[in-house]
């Protein structure tokens, strides 16, 4: 669902080394030699200050803090203090990581660096405190310690800045405000100016007018549009690239029909007759692509009429901010129809996808209107049950599955088939990063399929 840009560490990774040559080996020493409980005490004092202030609530709440998060900050520190005896290109990508995962939950960078100070104060407080350490060498275990953290934090942020907030937010921007209101007027103004051209095109091949008067696709008003508009807009690689294809086809015929001296009736013929193929493939290509952006501008899956993925990032933010605030856990389902391929196989297609449909409406149907269900993929569903935990949740998923199981699919007239679904079930842990949560879920669906399917296995960790 979630596309990162890789980032190109080659900046960070030659100044950190530069860093580290530079700095004297008693220095990366005295850091190493902090003892577990120091660096302990800056992870106390880092999360103490962090929990003090109200921004920092959905991202860390007590629990998760002693569970798991000082555990990280522990390593985090050790590895960047430590950093002269680390593999520093797989330091730097376990930055770009933390970024990621930084990104995904929405962590604000003014956070990151408001706990870094606090990091870097309590850090100077420890080494100065130390009498162990030469006055000669405290002023660059200071140094070194800080722009070691300034490095990893700049590793962090440059590696998920473009790829979620600029690039991803942006672009989003960008398509849905700046170019135009409505996807269907665009449409049918950009088939226009595609079937516009094709007349100008047989007009002047049918009259014998010269082809060199004969503007080519690339250069006409849709060709611009495709270059300038339509590409940001429309954004699926393969079938733009195939559109850039056929428009280039279409203008080497043009091309070759201006170069050859004589232009026969048959020439002209088989000329027409390639364009008339190629545009009419760029008319398909356009339509399917106009389509799945109206759909995704919905946010709905075309065939069951449930969410699709679009808007999980944005309702997981937000249901995890309530349960947060309510302090009441809420679940996640990931429901999978079970041998789901055979249906197809055994059926055709469009029995797949009447079951499809018929398994969204009775999973949409069970739930209450504040619960979330969407279509996940091809044939996995997922349900956030709101305020609601495992034991509540595994009884309305329960009742759901023997529901399924009941149902008699009229895939054909007097042909009615029936279907299982394996469901997984995860609690939220008061993680803030949602991803974690869908995986979990994720493994427990697995679990319920490799026990023989048509069961529901819930997340024990
Ligand atoms: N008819 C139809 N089929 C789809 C659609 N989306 C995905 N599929 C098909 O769903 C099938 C999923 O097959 P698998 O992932 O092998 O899973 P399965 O057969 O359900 O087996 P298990 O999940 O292991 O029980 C594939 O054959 C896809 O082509 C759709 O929208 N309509």
């Amino acid at each position: 669902m979630e596309q990162v840009e890789h980032s190109d560490n080659t900046l960070l990774l030659s100044e950190w080394q530069d860093l580290l040559n530079q700095t004297s080996p008693q220095v990366h020493d005295i850091l190493t030699a902090l003892s577990d409980e120091e660096i302990r005490h800056l992870v106390t004092a880092f999360y103490d200050y962090m929990l003090s202030h109200s921004e920092s609530e959905l991202f860390l709440n007590t629990d998760q803090v002693n569970s798991r998060l000082s555990h990280s900050m522990f390593h985090w520190l050790r590895s960047v203090l430590g950093s002269a005896g680390e593999d520093l290109p797989q330091l730097l990508e376990n930055q770009r990581a933390i970024g990621i995962v930084h990104a995904r939950i929405g962590l604000p960078l003014d956070l990151v660096a408001r706990g870094a100070r606090k990091l870097k104060n309590e850090l100077y407080r420890l080494l100065q405190a130390k009498e162990t350490i030469p006055a000669s060498l405290l002023n660059d275990a200071i140094c070194f310690s800080s722009l070691a953290m300034d490095t990893a934090i700049e590793a962090m942020t440059v590696s998920w800045s473009p790829g979620y907030q600029n690039s991803m937010r942006a672009q989003e921007q960008y398509r849905l405000l700046s170019i135009y209101d409505d996807v269907n007027v665009e449409r049918e103004r950009q088939i226009n100016a595609l079937t516009s051209w094709e007349n100008q095109f047989i007009y002047n091949i049918a009259t014998g007018l010269p082809a060199a008067d004969i503007i080519t696709l690339s250069a006409s008003e849709f060709g611009m549009w495709l270059a300038h508009k339509g590409r940001y807009l429309l954004g699926n690689p393969e079938m733009l690239a195939s559109i850039d294809e056929l428009i280039k086809q279409a203008d080497d015929r043009l091309a070759r029909m201006r170069a050859s001296e004589k232009q026969t009736e048959e020439s002209r013929l088989s000329l027409l007759q390639a364009i008339r193929q190629l545009t009419g493939q760029i008319h398909r290509l356009l339509l399917a692509m106009f389509d799945a952006q109206v759909e995704l501008e919905n946010g709905k899956d075309p065939l069951t009429q449930l969410f699709n993925r679009r808007f999980i990032p944005t309702i997981m933010r937000r249901e995890i901010s309530l349960a947060l605030n309510v302090r009441k856990p809420f679940v996640l389902a990931m429901i999978d129809i079970d041998y789901f391929k055979k249906i197809n196989d055994s059926f055709g297609h469009n029995a797949g996808d009447m079951t499809l449909k018929s398994v969204a409406t009775a999973i949409f149907d069970h739930f209450r209107s504040s619960d979330y269900v969407f279509r996940y993929g091809g044939e996995e569903f997922m349900v956030l049950l709101v305020e609601s935990d495992l034991s509540q949740a595994s009884i309305m998923l329960e009742t759901l599955r023997a529901k399924i199981a009941g149902l008699a699919i009229e895939v054909a007239p007097g042909k009615p088939i029936s279907v299982t679904v394996s469901i997984g079930l995860a609690e939220f842990d008061y993680h803030p990063d949602y991803k974690r949560l869908i995986e979990k879920a994720d493994r427990a669906l697995y679990v319920a399929k490799s026990h023989g399917r048509n069961r529901l296995e819930a997340s024990r960790n």
